[in-house]
């Protein structure tokens, strides 16, 4: 007989790791070290003022102090390069992000560049991605740190483990291969994209599978190798709701499976916090 899938919960997990940080932050206060983080939204995106408002809420909630610079649709590459001056110069902020997708005419990469590194709470600048592929300390992408944290809270083994991550954008894919393989040198990760030839012959042998291509329910049950640690990133916006890359035939043959909604999504926004209490603590150890 199979056995049920456990269910990889990211709300729950989310939450405690909150709890966790509002002692951090407070005995960073009782130090004297203030934490901010600072956010800067380019545009009207429904779902992207929804991920920035929910990190407002969640400094509010562990007692970081925040601030929210938005900025028109047509913003100017130059208009966002001087909101990151203006965050990188103020001293009560001492970690920010730029909230990706930027609007097409902005160039996103000059602004990921113009964050100061020690202000980089995403780890999306180029010196941070350099410190993760060397293992150096610094910021991590919030969505693969999430992806990590969860399996090893709920003990799913990297060790000798066939990772399969479908979508290779800047803030998940790309980042997770060089996340994973730095957290255990014998995990044998692959990178499929639009190009992979044979994407099922690789989800099936795969006992990790992530997907993170935003194609709905790309990722059949019947693809999926029984027993394997399945985790759902890609977030399709339907009439009915929101459908994630794993298609819910999934629930019954994974080992292990994130929920869509509750899953790695609540775990990239409290990786974030982690991110920025992490630099305060680096910035100023305790004696
Ligand atoms: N600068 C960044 N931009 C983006 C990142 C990022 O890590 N840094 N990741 C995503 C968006 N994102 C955070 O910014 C994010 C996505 C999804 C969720 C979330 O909690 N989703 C819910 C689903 C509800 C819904 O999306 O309607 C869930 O999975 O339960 C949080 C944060 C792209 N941009």
């Amino acid at each position: 007989m199979t056995e049920p899938t456990v269910v990889l919960d990211g709300k729950a997990t989310a939450k405690d790791i909150r709890r966790e940080l509002t002692e951090r932050v407070s005995a960073l206060a009782a130090r004297q070290v203030a934490t901010g983080l600072g956010t800067v939204l380019i545009g009207e995106d429904p779902a992207s003022r929804a991920y920035v408002a929910g990190k407002h809420r969640d400094c509010a909630e562990i007692g970081v102090s925040s601030f929210k610079i938005t900025l028109p649709a047509g913003a100017s590459t130059a208009d966002a390069l001087a909101a990151l001056d203006d965050l990188n110069s103020e001293p009560a902020c001492t970690g920010y992000i730029v909230q990706l997708p930027v609007p097409a005419h902005v160039d996103r990469t000059a602004l990921l560049e113009r964050i100061d590194p020690d202000k980089d709470a995403d780890g999306l600048h180029p010196v941070n991605l350099g410190r993760l592929v060397l293992g150096a300390p610094g910021p991590l992408p919030c969505t693969p740190r999430g992806i990590v944290e969860l399996l090893r809270r709920y003990s799913v083994p990297l060790d000798g483990a066939e990772v399969v991550v479908v979508g290779c954008g800047i803030t998940v894919g790309r980042p997770l291969g060089l996340l994973l393989t730095r957290e255990s040198e014998n995990a044998t990760v692959t990178l499929c994209n639009r190009g992979t030839r044979d994407l099922r012959k690789h989800l099936r042998e795969a006992d990790i599978v992530v997907g993170a291509a935003g194609s709905a329910a790309l990722i059949d049950g019947s693809d999926i190798k029984p027993g394997a640690a399945v985790l759902d990133v890609g977030i399709t916006r339907t009439e009915n709701g929101i459908i994630g890359d794993i298609a819910p035939n999934a629930w019954g043959i994974a080992g292990h499976l994130t929920p869509m909604p509750g899953g790695v999504g609540p775990m990239t926004r409290a990786m974030l916090l982690v991110n920025i209490v992490e630099a305060a603590e680096r910035a100023f150890p305790a004696r």
